[in-house]
């Protein structure tokens, strides 16, 4: 894949994610300007050109710059690449607009749903910035510290404008990154969002102390639901069996480096929700996103029985061994039910 000029990129958001990808965005020779909405935060980061909270002992590239300022951090960006959490998409969105210029293109790295209403990002995007702005999402299995360690891992890179997915694809991609394109919106970012929830799912049951095959079973049911919302909203069936689907299901289904499986691992054994998330001291997307995926799937009718477990420990004092029994007591089917 040849790879388009580059831009000026803003990453908006300093947590691990947002430095991770500025840094490698950097680190292929970039001009990236990091901006973050703590000040003190944003003066250690420039200080110490490294994050040394999340990513320990990795320096920046001489190419990032690090800024508060949210117009100086958007003077003259080609592309705005927001990081935040999904809980302050919509606000960070309605932050910048008056500071993108006519032809900055817009892409986020966030999983997740809108807090509000349940909708997927591409959605919100357009809702605040206008539809005829080019926008594209990354996702897939990527844990922010391996990406900054420059270990090796691919992501897709979806969106509706087929030349921002291939100049972002381009701009990510390097000898130890590779990036994917795809048109599918909805698939890329139903996967994302999904997976924290099942990652959540996973992690109550080993916190129970349930086994491999318990959680072997939970990926595998967990990924039939996913595909089942997906197809109803219009994703394709092959977007959730790649990077965005499986891949980032697997990954943080399995490792406890994820945050949501940390996060069920502290239910299972029996701690409270409010004092799990403190605990992780970072964001936990699938805590949110399990209201909004169990909100969507009821409207849409579609049966999503590990996200309803999982929104009744979270939201309706169900216990974790509780939910388990529920789930094993259903009633007999075939394994392809629901799936056309
Ligand atoms: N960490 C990862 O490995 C990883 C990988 C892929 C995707 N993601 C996704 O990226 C998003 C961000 O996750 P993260 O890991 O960077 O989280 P994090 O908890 O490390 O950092 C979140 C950052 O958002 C900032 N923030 C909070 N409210 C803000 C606001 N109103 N305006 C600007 N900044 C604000 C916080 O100050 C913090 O720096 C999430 O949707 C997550 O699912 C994370
Ligand atoms: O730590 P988690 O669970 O938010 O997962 C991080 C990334 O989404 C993994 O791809």
């Amino acid at each position: 894949m040849s790879r388009a000029a580059t831009p000026p990129v803003t990453v908006l958001g300093a947590g691990s994610w947002g430095t991770a990808l500025a840094m490698l965005l950097a680190r292929n020779g970039l001009p990236v300007t990091l901006w973050g909405h703590e000040p003190a935060h944003m003066a250690e980061l420039a200080a110490r050109r490294c994050n040394d909270a999340f990513l320990p002992g990795i320096p920046f590239a001489e190419t990032l710059q690090v800024e508060h300022r949210l117009d100086a951090a958007l003077d003259g960006a080609g592309l705005a690449l927001l990081v935040v959490p999904s809980a302050v998409f919509r606000g960070v969105l309605h932050q910048i607009r008056p500071w993108l210029a006519p032809g900055c293109r817009i892409a986020w790295g966030t999983k997740g749903l809108d807090a509000a209403s349940g909708q997927l990002l591409h959605e919100v995007c357009a809702e605040v910035l206008g539809s005829q702005r080019p926008a594209a999402v990354v996702s897939g299995p990527s844990f922010a510290r391996e990406v900054a360690a420059g270990l090796p891992t691919a992501v897709t890179v979806a969106s509706h404008d087929p030349e921002l997915a291939h100049d972002l694809a381009g701009w990510l991609h390097n000898d130890t990154f590779r990036a994917y394109t795809s048109a599918d919106m909805v698939g890329v970012q139903l996967g994302g969002a999904v997976k924290n929830v099942l990652a959540i799912a996973a992690g109550i049951s080993d916190g129970l102390g349930f086994g491999a095959n318990a959680r072997a079973a939970l990926i595998t049911r967990g990924l039939a639901e996913m595909a089942r919302l997906g197809a109803h909203l219009g994703g394709q069936a092959e977007t959730f069996m790649g990077l965005a689907g499986l891949g980032d299901l697997v990954l943080t289904c399995t490792d406890d480096q994820s945050r949501n499986r940390r996060f069920g691992l502290a239910l299972g054994r029996g701690t409270d929700p409010e004092a799990a998330e403190a605990a992780i001291g970072q964001v936990v997307e699938g805590r949110g996103t399990a209201a909004e995926v169990h909100r969507l799937a009821q409207r849409a009718g579609v049966e999503m029985p590990i996200t309803g477990e999982v929104h009744r420990v979270l939201y309706e004092g169900e216990t974790p061994r509780a939910a388990v029994t529920t789930l094993l007591a259903r009633e007999q089917k075939s394994e392809t039910w629901g799936l056309a």
